[in-house]
């Protein structure tokens, strides 16, 4: 079958994680486009992963069937000026922008456009991400979303698109608690004593396999976390004093203070 045509505006990191899944899942090269201002970029890109590049936004929209729009939401309207004219008729546009709600996309782009949004995360690099999708418009337009992000990783639709910015706070800047994380356990056991590089590969492997767990097994994080936690024992020892410096609420107010900042980038 066909393959369609997928071209992204803006070679950034995250349009890097979308075509790295679309390349490991076996879309071609020569059917995937990227539009990027900077020249080293779009060399790496071309080299990385074959696909076709530009620094003209209109080039790629025009031959595109779908369209990732993958620049920073401060970057958008500039990014977007004059497409509209270009793009086919039934083209479906992807955002992946934080915040920017399917009317001003209308406004940007006209009425006719169909339009889904979509949260995914930089996991996709790898094959692992998690995106979570909102439109109202054709089944085939979300189904085409879903073709990239699938490619990817997991794809959830949500109902509403005002729970974008909860999903922008959990699965799209998600992954950053988790390195930051990593990151904390690795210096510390390199206080510890452990080298560097057995403290990276402890942490890592560690976060590989407790992210397994929660995928792969029907208990609740909270039962996993108890089925580590021996009375008295070191765990224990260690939760504790999280709870005490106040790791919940600490956490708790980043993960909304990200969905605020979406709804402020949606103003
Ligand atoms: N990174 C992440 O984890 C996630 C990001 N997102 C969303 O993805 C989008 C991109 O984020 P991210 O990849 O991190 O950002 P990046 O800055 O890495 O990528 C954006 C790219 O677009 C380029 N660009 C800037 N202006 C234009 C233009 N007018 N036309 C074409 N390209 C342009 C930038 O070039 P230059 O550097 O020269 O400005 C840059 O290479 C954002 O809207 C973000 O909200 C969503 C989920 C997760
Ligand atoms: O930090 C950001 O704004 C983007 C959106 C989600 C992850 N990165």
């Amino acid at each position: 079958m066909q393959q369609l045509t997928i071209s992204f505006i803006g070679g950034g990191n995250m349009a890097e994680a979308l075509i790295a899944g679309l390349r490991n899942a076996g879309h071609e090269g020569a059917k995937i486009w990227v539009s990027e201002p900077q020249q080293a970029r779009r060399d790496f890109l071309m080299q990385t992963y074959a696909v076709k590049v530009s620094a003209d936004n209109a080039e790629v929209a025009k031959a595109a069937d779908v369209l990732v729009l993958a620049v920073k939401p401060q970057q958008m309207k500039p990014a977007l000026n004059g497409l509209s004219a270009e793009l086919k008729a039934d083209v479906t546009v992807v955002s992946i922008a934080a915040g920017i709600s399917s009317s001003v996309l209308h406004e940007w782009l006209g009425d006719r456009v169909s339009i889904v949004r979509v949260m995914p995360n930089t996991p996709a690099l790898v094959g692992a991400g998690m995106s979570a999708l909102y439109s109202d418009a054709d089944e085939l337009h979300k189904q085409r979303a879903e073709y990239v992000l699938k490619a990817c990783g997991e794809s959830v639709r949500v109902e509403r698109e005002s729970q974008m910015h909860a999903v922008t706070a959990l699965s799209g800047s998600g992954p950053a608690y988790f390195f930051l994380m990593a990151e904390i356990m690795k210096a510390t056991g390199v206080k510890l004593g452990l080298s560097e590089e057995l403290a990276s590969q402890l942490a890592a492997q560690t976060a590989l396999g407790a992210g397994k767990m929660l995928t792969e097994s029907d208990r609740t994080a909270e039962q996993l976390r108890h089925q580590v936690t021996s009375p008295g024992g070191t765990t224990q020892a260690a939760l504790d004093e999280m709870y005490e410096m106040g790791l919940p609420a600490a956490v708790r107010k980043g993960v909304i203070a990200a969905s605020k900042r979406s709804e402020e980038l949606a103003g």
